[in-house]
């Protein structure tokens, strides 16, 4: 039947259907962040019940661990009849300290002995005065790595300005060392005690489902770097919904460690895509979680994981510019944040990536240069390292587009950097700090315009 159409009505025709499509799509995603935000609220909801005054459960996260901790602490403790409060410490006031009789402070340390970066308005508003606290009673789990020089430096100097502001400890701040199960079982050890329980209180553990490793692809044969891959995981148990931005957690061969990746791609790709570094040791030892990935794994296997979210990296809503800056594997957070932006038909989007070489290292380079052919990326500064003489970096290419990024920022932009903690994310916070003045770059940070998914 349609080809009794002439031509000129068949194009019309497939154009009607082309934007059909893509208005079913958009509504889709719309659809899928109502339910996300309706899912929050009813979680939220469902904590106020118990009696008794609430426990105000606060949490600064960098990553979504301590998230997913406060979380699970606020759900053990409405389900022993004690109402609670959970808030993101960026919501917490003085005034709440000083009305609140008990308090849980669920904190990580990030960059280098830092508070997450949510945790920064706290930082300046309330831990920046001394409120009289001694009225408070409180518990801090502080989550960090031993493996770094500032271990729990955040959740040990909160716990410190919350006594000499009067507050009384509850217990001893529990500190969890990568994880460690054994404080995380102490932790559940002083909520019992709290709510007057028995030894522990019921604990939700994330749960892992099964995922079934579609398909993986070498994408830089030859570089003088390590080998990056594409590695296609799809969940066996039905859909599962992210936001980009959002991590994926590995089970381990072993199955007794995790390892964290940023998916690189949104739901509707039906599954979660990553850029995988794999990790060599001189004597050609692989890392735990990329090995297992990269090369040990079978092609339609099934690992075991989950999707974590990380709501530091999500992005703002509305259609103000992206400043999306990048290297090496750090490409993976930002193409889920591109994919999406696509698929909202917002196209201010500004992307800064490096790596080695041109010709080996280019990642997903057909994708980047339809998305600037077709106007996605409405700009794509490339640093390739080692093809001159002279090292470029992405901070070279930000410092030498200074005028255009402050340009940008005043027009609302956000700025989203993934990648290596070293080098990278320290560089290019140098560089924003030079181009915008450290009080800006602060305040950008604080509006939540300036976010980080480094590693
Ligand atoms: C980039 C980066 C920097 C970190 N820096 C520190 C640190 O200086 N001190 C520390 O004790 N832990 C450090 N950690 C470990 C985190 O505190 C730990 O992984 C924590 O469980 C993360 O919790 P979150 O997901 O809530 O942010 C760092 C982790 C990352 C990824």
């Amino acid at each position: 039947m349609i080809e009794a159409l002439d031509p000129q009505t068949r194009r019309v025709l497939a154009a009607a259907l082309v934007a059909l499509a893509w208005l079913a799509l958009c509504a889709l995603i719309a659809g899928r962040e109502v339910l996300r935000r309706r899912a929050r609220l009813r979680a939220v909801a469902d904590l106020a019940r118990g009696t008794g005054e609430p426990v105000l459960v606060a949490f600064a996260s960098q990553t979504g661990f301590a998230e997913d901790l406060a979380q699970a602490t606020a759900t053990a403790l409405t389900a022993s009849g004690t109402p609670v409060t959970l808030r993101d410490l960026s919501e917490v006031t003085a005034a709440d300290l000083t009305a609140a009789r008990r308090a849980l402070f669920v904190v990580s340390t990030t960059g280098e002995g830092d508070a997450p970066d949510p945790a920064r308005a706290f930082i300046r508003d309330v831990i920046g005065t001394r409120p009289d606290l001694s009225g408070l009673k409180h518990g801090v789990l502080a989550l960090g790595d031993s493996s770094y020089a500032q271990y729990c430096a955040f959740g040990r100097s909160l716990d410190g300005w919350l006594t000499d502001c009067g507050a009384q400890p509850l217990f001893d701040r529990v500190e969890v060392d990568d994880g460690d199960p054994a404080a995380l079982q102490t932790w559940r050890e002083r909520l019992a005690a709290l709510t007057g329980q028995g030894e522990a209180v019921a604990w939700t553990e994330p749960a892992h489902g099964a995922w079934r490793l579609a398909g993986r692809r070498h994408l830089n044969p030859g570089s003088p770097g390590g080998e990056a891959w594409s590695v296609r995981l799809e969940p066996v148990e039905g859909p599962v919904d992210w936001s980009a931005g959002d991590l994926f957690e590995l089970v381990t061969e072993t199955g007794d460690a995790t390892r964290d990746y940023s998916i690189a791609s949104v739901p509707e790709d039906g599954g979660v895509e990553l850029i995988v570094r794999l990790v060599q040791t001189e004597d050609g030892r692989l890392g735990l979680g990329s090995g297992w990935l990269c090369r040990l794994a079978p092609e339609g296997g099934i690992l075991q994981g989950r999707v974590r979210t990380n709501r530091s990296f999500h992005a703002p809503d509305g259609d103000a510019p992206l400043i999306l800056i990048g290297a090496g594997t750090g490409l993976a957070g930002l193409r889920a944040h591109i994919k999406a932006r696509a698929a909202q038909g917002r196209h201010r989007n500004w992307l800064l990536f490096g790596e080695r070489t041109l010709a080996h290292d280019y990642l997903h380079r057909e994708e980047l240069e339809a998305w600037t052919a077709s106007g996605v990326l409405q700009r794509l500064d490339l640093a390739f390292s080692r093809d001159q003489a002279e090292r470029i970096y992405v901070q070279d290419r930000l410092r030498a587009a200074a005028h255009e990024v402050r340009a940008s920022v005043a027009e609302g932009a956000t700025v989203l950097v993934c990648g290596a903690l070293e080098g990278m994310s320290q560089d290019v916070h140098a560089a924003l700090t030079d181009i915008l003045g450290a009080p800006a770059l602060d305040a950008l940070a604080e509006a939540g315009r300036y976010r980080r998914d480094v590693y």
